[in-house]
């Protein structure tokens, strides 16, 4: 099969892919207009039957024994319009995890269960309940006058004035918000417009770092107009971008008809092989922004060796996770492209024998991926041609700061780079150090912007810290009493979460955890029940704030305040995704920082009239008051649960280290054989280098003590430090030429040519 080039593109780089023949490519367009047509029936019923009336040719039939059928491919990123809801369950959150691997845990609801809680939920009447037992229909219609000439007076309750904004909302707006809370959450709301309203004083926001100036951002990115031409041509099919019948393939399986606009406007500059630096709001698809072209590149440019080409780096484990799943969907009909895991917390050798492979594409965390190219023999990334950074501003933090270097200089520095976060505003002199060459600069929407469909409400705290809990658990029952909708809420603390995942227990409400606490399994587990609703409620840190992508998350409740606007946008990211609706619920306290976050949101939606509101939302205070006192009752259950989780735990370590010594006698000496792992930095490296970081940001509270400390840290350092020697690297080489040398390993090239054909 003859591989057409399109003329308009010279550059030897650029990887047009498409078949000459597109007559078998499924006719993605003639489906769009069939579902169009029918707006409100179910996606799954009408991408079904379009794809009946289809003659039945042999790719239709293919097609149609692996399209998603809960995918929508109809969506449209483009928020104006209406949205179907899509039925897509999500990503799969598997690791590498065996069955038979499964480790015994402590079962904290069978202790909590045993304490005679999770079986029925705490039923504390609200006020409207009680006057409904006791009124007629008339009566009440009387008392709900009352009640909202109650609220008028009553700002405190209506939050955002005391913020400091300006009574909020009209008595009938308030009035419209309470009806709705307690219904269905996606429908009526559209109506109940409370943002206009907002005041926004200036005040006390934080100050912006400087901007970097048009003379060291002409130098260092490439000319404007080429992000802005790339914006400007709208791909309204994948068919247009010059793509590969299998990856066309791959992308209507997953039901994706339609590019988003950074799709549409990435995927033709990746392919050049450009650098790029992208912005997107959450949820618009960034991930297959990366993955479509880099493995479009791979099918295209078939490896002469097999070799890992292509270094995705995420900062968490369960985004790796879910970005290697997005990728295998893509190139599922690929023949030959490889995918492995360099993820930490999940089983290092069987990593490093799926990693001996070389696989294609590594989807990586930052420590884990220095781990094996330092230890695990066999894997090596001297021909890495493309490297991904995933949520790039959070990896150009400072926690991130000394493995993302140590990566850089392990990496070949001829590569294509791509740069992806929500809220991509890093400065030149943090990029610098990724040694990227003219990157193409690609911001789809205003910087700091929450998703379109999003309704961002607030709730003021004062002085109430304590009643928290109760507020929480009153705020999950108004939502969603019957447990069918999926709530992450984000707490500051693994602590917190850990008691108040035992407190709503006890109240008889099931509730997840996700933390760095668990092990990877306990975390994968958590958000594979929370996907299938066996566990509607999620307790998260920041941990999950980015990327996590599980469609129908309904609500995010803001427990404890981020710690920036920046934060809070991913935070509540995680709803309202792809075109879709969503509400977050944020608890204000006192602190300025609070204020700053809620100002920052409020401006935002002000500034974007017609994309997504922000409210202040009502409490019925009384009633929390009255779930409150039920918990301050379980105060010493709380510490027996507690009690009883501990020496459970400790049982269980017991029979682990048995069962550890055990195995070492078993298999000593090939235990012993086995070459000494090295540390790219220990976690008291790692610890001081945080000092270190604090301190040289605040040079003036250097007081001798620390000065110690930061001294200390610099020597480990200077003795710590490794990187693959010269020597090392010729060793690698050599390994990989003797590979090269043997037959098989011609084997891939010629998969990837069957591929295109
Ligand atoms: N072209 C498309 N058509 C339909 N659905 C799509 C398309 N592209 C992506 N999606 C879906 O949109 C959802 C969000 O995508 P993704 O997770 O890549 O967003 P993101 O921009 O990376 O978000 P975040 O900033 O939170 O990481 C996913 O469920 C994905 O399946």
């Amino acid at each position: 099969m003859v591989v057409s080039r399109k003329k308009k593109f010279v550059n030897l780089d650029f990887v047009p892919t498409i078949s000459d023949s597109e007559d078998d490519i499924p006719d993605l367009d003639e489906s769009d207009n069939e579902i169009n047509q029918g707006n409100s029936a179910p996606v799954k019923n009408s991408s079904k039957s379009t794809k009946q009336k289809k003659s039945k040719t042999k790719n239709s039939q293919e097609l149609d024994e692996d399209v998603h059928e809960d995918m929508n491919g109809d969506f449209h990123f483009n928020t104006d319009g209406d949205e179907l809801t899509t039925k897509f369950d999500g990503w799969e959150f598997l690791g590498d995890k065996k069955e038979d691997q499964a480790k015994r845990d402590v079962d904290l609801d069978g202790i909590i269960r045993r304490k005679g809680g999770l079986i029925k939920k705490a039923h504390v009447e609200t006020s409207d309940e009680e006057q409904e037992d006791e009124e007629d229909e008339d009566e009440k219609e009387e008392e709900e006058e009352e009640e909202e000439a109650q609220d008028k007076g009553d700002d405190d309750e209506l939050a955002m004035d005391g913020f400091g904004m300006g009574n909020a909302k009209t008595t009938n707006e308030a009035a419209d918000e309470e009806d709705s809370e307690s219904e269905d959450m996606s429908a009526d709301e559209e109506e109940n417009d409370g943002t206009s309203e907002l005041n926004i004083p200036g005040g006390d926001e934080k100050e912006e770092e400087e901007d970097d100036s048009e003379e060291a951002k002409a130098n260092f990115y490439a000319p404007e107009n080429e992000g802005d031409e790339a914006k400007k041509q709208v791909h309204n099919t994948f068919n247009t971008l010059s793509l590969s019948r299998p990856v066309l393939k791959g992308l209507a399986a997953l039901g994706y008809s339609k590019p988003s606009p950074i799709q549409s406007a990435a995927i033709p500059i990746a392919l050049l092989g450009k650098d790029i630096i992208a912005g997107a709001v959450t949820g618009s698809g960034k991930t297959a922004a990366f993955m479509i072209p880099i493995i479009e590149r791979l099918l295209y440019k078939p490896a002469k060796v097999t070799s890992t080409r292509v270094i995705v780096l995420t900062p968490t484990r369960e985004l790796a996770i879910q970005v290697s799943d997005v990728g295998k969907k893509v190139g599922k009909f690929v023949n030959g492209v490889t995918f492995g895991l360099a993820v930490g917390g999940l089983n290092l050798r069987q990593q490093e024998q799926q990693l001996k492979s070389r696989p294609d594409i590594v989807v990586a965390t930052p420590g884990r991926f220095i781990d094996h190219i330092r230890n695990s023999a066999s894997f090596n990334v001297d021909s890495v041609e493309i490297l991904v950074i995933d949520e790039a501003d959070r990896m150009l933090e400072d926690g991130f700061q000394d493995e993302l270097n140590e990566i850089m200089s392990l990496l070949p520095s001829k590569r294509q780079t791509l740069l992806f976060s929500a809220t991509m505003n890093s400065k030149i002199k943090q990029l610098i150090s990724l040694s990227l060459k003219k990157p193409v600069r690609i911001m789809i929407d205003p910087p700091k912007q929450a998703a379109a469909k999003l309704v961002q409400e607030f709730v003021r705290i004062r002085k109430r810290d304590n009643l928290k809990p109760a507020l929480l658990y009153t705020l999950i029952r108004k939502l969603d009493g019957a447990g069918q909708k999926r709530i992450v809420v984000f707490v500051a603390r693994k602590e917190t979460a850990h008691k108040l995942r035992i407190i709503l227990g006890l109240l008889g409400q099931s509730v997840g955890e996700l933390h760095g606490s668990l092990t990877q399994e306990q975390r994968l587990d958590s958000v594979n029940k929370f996907k299938s609703l066996e566990v509607p409620v999620l307790l998260c840190t920041d941990l999950a704030s980015r990327g996590l992508d599980i469609p129908k998350i309904e609500v995010v409740i803001n427990y404890d305040m981020p710690k920036s606007y920046e934060i809070y946008l991913h935070r509540v990211g995680r709803t309202a995704r792809a075109g879709r609706e969503g509400r977050s619920v944020t608890f204000v306290g006192e602190a300025s920082q609070d204020r700053v976050i809620v100002r920052s949101a409020i401006r935002s939606v002000e500034e974007n009239i017609g994309r997504g509101k922000a409210l202040g939302r009502n409490v019925d205070w009384n009633q929390v008051e009255e779930t409150n006192k039920l918990i301050e009752k379980m105060d010493t259950t709380i510490d027996e649960i507690l009690d009883e989780e501990k020496q459970e735990k400790e049982i269980i370590r017991a029979e682990m280290e048995l069962k550890k010594s055990e195995n070492l006698l078993k298999h000593k000496s090939e235990i012993q054989s086995r070459p000494k792992r090295t540390w790219f930095q220990t976690e008291t490296e790692k610890k001081n280098a945080k000092i270190f970081d604090a301190l040289s940001k605040n040079k003036k509270t250097t007081n001798s003590k620390k000065r110690k400390r930061q001294e200390a840290m610099e020597d480990s350092s200077s003795s710590r430090s490794y990187k693959k020697t010269k020597n090392d690297r010729a060793q690698d080489q050599e390994r990989t030429f003797k590979k090269q040398k043997a037959p098989k390993n011609d084997k891939k090239k010629v998969k990837y040519m069957k591929g295109r054909n």
